[in-house]
């Protein structure tokens, strides 16, 4: 069994040893720079979830962390090992899911499971694989018979039955459905439960939410933003809306303290939102809504479809995208 992280390259003062690393790197193709110096670690028994718009550079950073891409500059390891060339000794630790599936499309998916078990060490029981990714009743199918959602679940069964130790996920559950793409969410946190480093790029926000434990979101091949949901989120600040009472203008509204406040019509209706920025991250959305329950409760309004939340993710993605990073917090560099 290849699970045991005991035998890890130490490294002097962090607590664990990134089981991948990468340091300022940078890939082109031809003159056009796809990378363009970014830096990240991954420790094992962590998630982390690498974002970005279209092109940004993601796959060619996985790919370059599977061993199929030389640097152009910088510098990936994986267990403090160049995956340049797929050497031999990442292998049995290291395995993905790719954005092309390379399994042989006569086969069936009983023989497509073996075929791969044969290639591992010590292999996950083909029944139980089955299950995992909910594929026990189709085992005599051709894989060319599976739907795209099916054949994206095979392909993540043949990533995890060598039970590897980094695992790189690019856009797994594309193509699935709401309950596979939840049975393949659990399938993923328990892998990071056990010990597994994932990197995972996806378009799903909702899956980083769930599942990573750090994010980055790239743009044009450079990170603009990173850190825990929870940090990445806050510089965005807390939202506060309601349904703009009758008789209320925009300018009638009060001043909140940290907060800036906007009309906007939606739904056939005109809404007031509030966003709350501040130091206090922590109570600066109770500061803002009291004075606006006092305003409220002085002038006899009710506040109707009153909601308080915080920023989303897809918040600070779409921030990222109009190039409105500079309010997020730590960017790395
Ligand atoms: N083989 C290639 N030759 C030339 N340019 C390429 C090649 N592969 C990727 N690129 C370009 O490099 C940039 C980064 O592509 P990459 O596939 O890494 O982005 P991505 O973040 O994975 O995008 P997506 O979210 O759309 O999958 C894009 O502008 C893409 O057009």
């Amino acid at each position: 069994m290849s699970t045991g992280h005991q035998d890890l390259p130490k490294d002097a003062g962090a607590a664990a040893p990134a089981a991948i690393s990468v340091r300022d790197l940078r890939q082109s193709y031809g003159d056009f720079e796809a990378v363009r110096g970014i830096s990240f670690d991954v420790a094992p028994g962590e998630l982390f979830a690498l974002l970005g718009t279209n092109g940004a550079g993601k796959t060619t950073t996985v790919e370059t962390l599977e061993g199929f891409r030389r640097p152009a500059s910088g510098t990936v390891r994986v267990f403090g090992t160049d995956p340049y060339g797929r050497p031999a000794a990442l292998r049995e630790r290291v395995d993905a899911v790719l954005q092309q599936s390379g399994v042989f499309a006569e086969l069936t998916v009983a023989e497509t499971v073996d075929l791969s078990r044969d290639l591992a060490a010590d292999p996950l029981d083909r029944d139980h694989v089955l299950d995992l990714i909910g594929l026990a009743d189709k085992a005599a199918v051709a894989v060319q018979r599976l739907s795209g959602g099916q054949k994206r679940r095979l392909d993540l069964g043949l990533a995890v039955l060598s039970r590897p130790e980094a695992l790189f996920l690019d856009e797994p559950t594309t193509g699935m459905d709401p309950e596979a793409r939840r049975a393949t969410w659990t399938l993923i946190a328990d892998l990071v439960d056990s010990g597994t480093a994932v990197l995972l790029t996806t378009h799903y926000l909702e899956e980083a939410e769930r599942l990573a434990d750090r994010i980055a979101i790239m743009h044009r091949g450079e990170i603009r933003v990173s850190g825990t949901l929870r940090e990445v989120v806050v510089g965005r600040g807390d939202r506060i809306g309601f349904r703009l009472p009758p008789d209320v203008r925009a300018g009638d509204l009060p001043d909140l303290p940290g907060a800036t406040a906007a009309v906007e019509s939606r739904d056939g209706g005109a809404w007031a939102g509030y966003t709350v920025l501040g130091d206090d991250p922590e109570g600066r959305a109770h500061r803002a809504l009291a004075p606006l329950m006092e305003w409220a409760r002085g002038r006899g309004l009710t506040l109707d479809r009153l909601e308080l939340r915080s920023a989303s993710l897809e918040d600070v993605f779409l921030g990222v995208a109009d190039g409105a990073a500079g309010l997020v917090a730590d960017r790395p560099g």
